[in-house]
């Protein structure tokens, strides 16, 4: 893919209403110049498969995210996947427990999809990491849901919070796991032209 001239008078604007996102975009010393959140139906198609399924989401968040001149868009999606299945964020505690139960003792991926668009040119990477949950006893299950930190997180998880306790080994990216893989995200960005560490 061709690197960009780099454009210091870029400003990068976050297709993502999730804080985490914003956080981790800080974590490269981007303060985005506006946060604008698209609204895209996220269901999968019929026998979509995880990684499709997560590149065409971000494409859509990137396609529904229309930038300035002086603009540059990022946009993100997350699932996670047991062998072909899709699992997003769960609709209630049930979902959430049966997701949970699903994942316990077992491996499964994470996969983010990163979009930048700039003008009508859209680039989306994916970056998966392979997760392993341990064995959850009910009683570990029962204190996870009554956390409520399921609540909007892709496989009814986050590594960042409690559930931290209970994934003893992941191979990948940890910040991708979260929702923006900064090593890609900040490529990705920099191969658009985009100059990090600028104060705009
Ligand atoms: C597996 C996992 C997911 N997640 C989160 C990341 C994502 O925010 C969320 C998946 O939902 P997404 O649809 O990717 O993102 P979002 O709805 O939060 O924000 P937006 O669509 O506006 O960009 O799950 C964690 O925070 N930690 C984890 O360990």
């Amino acid at each position: 893919m061709n690197a960009r001239a780099p454009d210091p008078a870029l400003k990068l604007v976050l297709a993502s209403g999730s804080p985490r996102r914003r956080e981790l975009l800080a974590q490269l010393g981007i303060v985005p110049h506006a946060v604008r959140a698209p609204d895209i139906d996220e269901t999968p198609a019929k026998a979509e498969l995880p990684r499709d399924y997560v590149r065409r989401i971000a494409r859509q968040k990137a396609e529904a995210s229309v930038p300035a001149d002086d603009e540059l868009v990022l946009c993100a999606d997350t699932t996670v996947a047991m062998g072909r299945r899709i699992l997003g964020k769960p609709a209630d505690r049930a979902e959430a427990e049966a997701f949970l139960r699903g994942l316990s003792g077992r491996r499964h991926r994470v996969i983010t999809a990163i979009a930048a668009r700039r003008g009508d040119e859209i680039r989306v990477r994916d970056v998966l990491t392979a997760v392993r949950m341990k064995q959850l006893t009910e009683r570990e299950l029962a204190r996870y849901l009554d956390s409520d930190d399921w609540q909007g997180k892709a496989g009814g998880y986050a590594i960042q919070g409690p559930a931290g306790a209970l994934i003893p080994w992941i191979n990948g990216s940890y910040t991708g796991v979260i929702g923006l893989p900064l090593a890609e995200t900040a490529s990705l960005l920099q191969g658009m032209g985009y100059v990090i560490g600028e104060t705009r």
